[in-house]
């Protein structure tokens, strides 16, 4: 079933930039310009792109905080601005600078109101929350006001927060920025969970590659407004032609060096006893047993392609 369904999206803005000394003139500016998505349920989607590219906008879109200009917006089924109460209830919501926290009452108690905001029956409500409870590690905090609560402890309240209804969507804007390594731990793995019970069809925009890599099978890249890439992680690096690198650890420098097709040398180090290969076609394997009949190995290691480095290119491109 498809839960997010997204044609030709468009939102303009009309900007006033500066024209002469004096003078300024309105220019339209497109922050999301055409964009197609289509998100069935159960998925859990990487939204990336690099600073201005349009994520936010098309967020604010698909969540009723703003009216596009142009194209068609289903979420649940329903459009979002003219249903924004009603899809309220089928949504959860963590943008980054919003609180659905009250800052002065205990964590515990924000929980509490959210429940008759929602009018979640209480058993569910019950449910759910030692369900949070236990995955995000909440009760150590939770008798804290919002306003003490670390930035990690607060990220943690807000995802339960957002998920105390049973939404069937989930938006996240970059929950792990700024995160210490703890936080930032427990909520990937907190949402990797989420991810496998599969009930929640989740968006999840972010600058923190790891999160994607951890946590998402689909990734759409924006740019300029635009989809530059809707696949997965995989076919991207297929794609700008990143690639697995072998490093070999020799007792004794080659002779002559050795040439294998579908592999490149990289880099050969001063004492000749390590050198990086790059992988084409070849297989890892085969590298290493060409290597091995015509030199001693002490270590090898298989890098994997680096996602930042795919994405810094494809941002170039
Ligand atoms: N209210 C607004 N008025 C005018 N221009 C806007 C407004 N909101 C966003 N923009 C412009 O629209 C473009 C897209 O912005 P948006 O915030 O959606 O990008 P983003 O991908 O979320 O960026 P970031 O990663 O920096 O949060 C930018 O050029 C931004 O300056």
């Amino acid at each position: 079933m498809t839960v997010i369904d997204v044609r030709g999206l468009r939102k303009d803005f009309t900007v006033r930039v500066k024209a002469g000394r004096f003078r300024r003139e309105a220019r339209t500016v497109a922050a999301v310009d055409g964009v197609d998505l289509a998100v069935e349920a159960g998925e859990m989607l990487g939204y990336i792109g690099p600073n201005g590219a349009g994520k936010s906008t098309t967020l604010k879109m698909l969540t009723g905080v703003l009216y596009p200009s142009a194209g068609h917006v289903r979420v649940c089924g329903l459009e979002p601005v003219p249903r924004r109460t009603r899809l309220a209830r089928r949504i959860g919501v963590v943008f980054g600078q919003r609180s659905q926290l009250w800052w002065d009452l205990p964590l515990r108690e924000s929980f509490e109101l959210l429940r008759h905001v929602y009018r979640v029956p209480a058993t569910d409500h019950r449910t759910r929350l030692k369900w949070y409870r236990d995955l995000l590690d909440l009760d150590a905090f939770a008798d804290l006001p919002v306003r003490q609560l670390s930035l990690g402890q607060r990220m943690r309240g807000e995802l339960t927060a957002a998920l105390l209804h049973g939404p069937e969507v989930l938006f996240l804007d970059e929950p792990t920025i700024g995160l210490d390594v703890v936080s930032k731990q427990a909520v990937r793995g907190f949402l990797a969970d989420l991810r496998d019970a599969g009930d929640t069809t989740v968006v999840l925009t972010t600058h923190d590659l790891a999160d994607i890599e951890r946590l998402c099978r689909r990734l759409v890249v924006i740019d300029h407004g635009r989809v530059v890439h809707d696949g997965t992680l995989e076919r991207l690096h297929e794609r700008y032609g990143s690639r697995r690198r072998v490093v070999v650890d020799l007792d004794e420098p080659l002779a002559t060096p050795v040439d294998l097709p579908g592999a490149t040398v990289e880099s050969v180090s001063a004492d000749g006893l390590r050198i990086s290969y790059a992988l084409d076609s070849a297989t890892a394997g085969a590298l290493v047993a060409r290597l091995a009949a015509v030199a001693s190995l002490r270590d090898i290691s298989v890098v994997e392609p680096d996602i930042e480095d795919v994405v810094a290119r494809l941002y170039r491109a």
